[in-house]
């Protein structure tokens, strides 16, 4: 740690590319710094001692001049810091720049940017004046413009690819629009949307976001996180893209996902943007259309398995914590569940990693089963589950319901699980299947005949609650729902699968054949319905919910690893959050407008569990943690710059 005129740097924080800090301008005035290199000088590509020199002579270049450090190198002009002088013509140098970021490059600059809200006295500080028409308008102002120009669009895409643009353009502005404007713009930088958004990444590819590890950058990936111009990471997304919501291998395409989960950390969780991470791992793609598309952006190759990706993923696991630190979050996401599973067991217990699709999901869906008994009565162990869809999200969810159960009578897990049943495309999970079964499907085998369909499977188990976590849309016909609602007052359907197109059925159909008796939540949002002339409100049971929360729980408390029991404190945190006036309407998840209070209380809980289990390191532990949450949280108002 340096410092330069009162401003404090890492030593780390001038490596790479492009750099932003804050110091004193050359006019003597605090603003926007950007630190801009190339960091190769007399060597080759990727040089990173050059970065160190230049490091250090910045570090001296505060306190006494840099001679000692360069002296081996230097043959050039008097402090040669970086190397110009003495480099021969037949050398490469390091094209250092070191500015207040101002003028034209200030405008270009999203972290920065404020476009027509810079100020008059900003405009003449900061070399603004002539680039900008003359009129200054108000945060508030740019959000109400830029929402009347999204609603122009009628395509959903077309409003992705516009939110895009402004999250590269000014990126207070970006969090701003969709905090103030949560509902209605969760589905455009979310599900459904951010699923076309992958399928069609390569045709609108525009500036890349997220950072790219494919194959190539095997036995490298070391620097190419320092390539990356933040170094205060707190969460990385990451994904192979392999099983990108229920639209299967969208291979390197997938950064949609990674790019979106972390927009919500930001907007819904209070994350810094700055301390977000969203990485691809590419190791090729089994999608055939894809690499036949002349716009494909990843590897045109077969994906890389076994030890080949393996290899990569530890290398890439332990250059996170080399880079970030034991406390950086890892989540996993989107993973295809061959991997998923093992990729968790196997760094569980060496990082701070959390699967969204397995953890996460299991969270809100307890959550909303633990608010629907306020609506059909009993307790969770009074229920009987049927899952269509025995993968990550389906036994993640199967796990975390039997352990509540658990927990809750003192019965052994073993006795808990057979309240749940499961269903995958070959059928019943029965003992008669166990020894083809994958070792994730296994406890939930139980004895019971061979059944094939899900209505089948319907009348036979009888359950109180359905979970559709699939993949494949249209799965709960009108007989499956039918049959369901013949036993039971108040049928619950979850239809988790993601997005619309994939969703198990929708929620029209969900009220409309069961006559309007379901309690009905979906992975992806539906609008509210009318039945026989009543509305129904139906509640998007989404690892949304929960995820932004968890982590920013984690991160205050200084946890270094996950454990299940935060994850049932996380979905009491988000029951009880549940009013009786959502109730009324049918809903067991609150308004997405809340979020960030509901974050608060997630994140609170959380943080206290870390606590408890002694996991936590931030110490000591804040008296008020919902308070000490809600002042971690990030906000995109603008800063004044000097
Ligand atoms: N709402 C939310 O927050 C979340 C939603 N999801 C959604 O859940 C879905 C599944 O994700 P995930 O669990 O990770 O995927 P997986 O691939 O791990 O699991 C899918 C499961 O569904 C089964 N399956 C597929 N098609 C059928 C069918 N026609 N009939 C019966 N079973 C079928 C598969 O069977 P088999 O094993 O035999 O192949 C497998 O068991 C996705 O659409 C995803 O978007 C996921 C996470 C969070
Ligand atoms: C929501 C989510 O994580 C999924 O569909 O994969
Ligand atoms: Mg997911």
């Amino acid at each position: 740690m340096f410092s330069l005129n009162g401003s404090s740097f890492t030593n780390n924080s001038l490596s790479g590319v492009s750099r932003c800090l804050t110091q004193s301008s050359r006019r003597g005035v605090s603003g926007p710094m950007v630190v801009a290199a190339a960091v190769n000088s007399n060597g080759k590509p990727g040089d990173r001692n050059v970065s160190v020199l230049v490091e250090n002579s910045m570090k001296e270049s505060a306190a006494a001049p840099v001679e000692k450090e360069i002296k081996s190198t230097v043959t050039g002009g008097v402090g040669d810091v970086y190397g110009e002088d003495s480099a021969t013509e037949d050398q490469s140098i390091t094209p250092w720049t070191l500015s207040v970021a101002s003028g034209y490059s200030l405008l270009r600059n999203p972290h920065y940017n404020k476009g027509l809200a810079f100020s008059e006295k900003e405009r003449d500080s900061h070399y603004l004046r002539g680039l900008l028409p003359p009129v200054v308008v108000n945060h508030d102002l740019q959000v109400k413009k830029m929402m009347n120009n999204l609603r122009q669009y009628e395509v959903p895409l077309q409003r992705y690819i516009a939110m895009m643009d402004i999250q590269e353009m000014n990126e207070r502005l970006y969090y701003k629009l969709l905090m103030d404007n949560v509902e209605e713009l969760l589905p455009i930088v979310y599900t459904p949307t951010v699923g076309e958004a992958c399928q069609k990444y390569g045709s609108i590819f525009r500036r890349p976001q997220g950072l790219f590890i494919s194959l190539k950058e095997k036995g490298k990936i070391n620097e190419v996180l320092k390539n990356w111009p933040e170094r205060k990471i707190q969460v990385i997304v990451v994904t192979d893209g392999e099983r990108i919501l229920g639209l299967g291998d969208l291979g390197c395409q997938g950064m949609g996902i990674p790019v979106g989960k972390l927009s919500l950390y930001t907007a819904l969780g209070g994350i810094r943007p700055s301390a977000c991470l969203p990485i691809t791992i590419d190791v090729g793609t089994n999608n055939e259309d894809l690499l036949n598309d002349e716009f494909y952006i990843g590897l045109r190759q077969r994906r890389a398995r076994g030890q080949e990706y393996a290899e990569l993923f530890d290398e890439f696991m332990y250059a996170v914590k080399q880079n970030y630190g034991e406390k950086v979050l890892i989540q996993f996401e989107d993973f295809a569940n061959h991997n998923a599973f093992d990729l968790l067991a196997k760094y569980g217990t060496s990082h701070l990693v959390f699967n969204d699709d397995i953890q996460g999901t299991a969270s809100v869906v307890l959550a909303g089963l633990m608010a629907s008994l306020q609506l059909v009565g009993g307790t969770l162990a009074e229920h009987t589950f049927l899952f269509l869809g025995a993968g990550e999200a389906g036994t993640g969810i199967a796990e975390l319901i039997a352990l509540e159960m658990s927990k809750q009578t003192g019965i052994p897990l073993e006795e808990t699980r057979k309240k749940i049943w499961m269903l995958d495309s070959k059928g019943l999970i029965v003992n008669s299947r166990m020894e083809s079964l994958q070792h994730f499907k296994r406890p939930w085998a139980h004895e019971h005949e061979p059944v094939k369909e899900l209505v089948n499977a319907v009348k036979s188990i009888k359950p109180t609650v359905l979970i559709g976590s699939s993949g494949a849309g249209r799965t709960f016909t009108k007989e499956v729902v039918q049959a369901l609602a013949t036993f039971n007052e108040k049928p619950i359907i979850f239809a988790l699968s993601n997005p619309t197109s994939q969703s198990e059925c929708t929620a029209e159909e969900a009220y409309s054949w069961s006559e309007g008796r379901a309690i009905f939540a979906s992975g992806s949002p539906f609008a509210p319905v009318e039945y026989n002339g009543k509305v129904y409100a139906s509640g998007q049971a989404n690892n949304a919910y929960i995820f932004p929360g968890f982590g920013l729980g984690l991160i205050i408390s200084g946890a270094i690893r996950v454990h299940d029991d935060m994850l049932l404190a996380a979905s009491e945190a988000l029951a009880e959050q549940v009013s009786q006036e959502n109730f009324e309407k049918g809903l067991i998840y609150p308004p997405f407008t809340n979020i960030r209070k509901i974050s608060a209380n997630i994140a609170a809980k959380v943080a206290a569990k870390a606590y408890e289990l002694g996991l936590a390191t931030r110490l000591p532990e804040p008296a008020n943690l919902v308070a000490y949450a809600e002042s971690c949280m990030y906000s995109p108002a603008y800063r004044s710059y000097r």
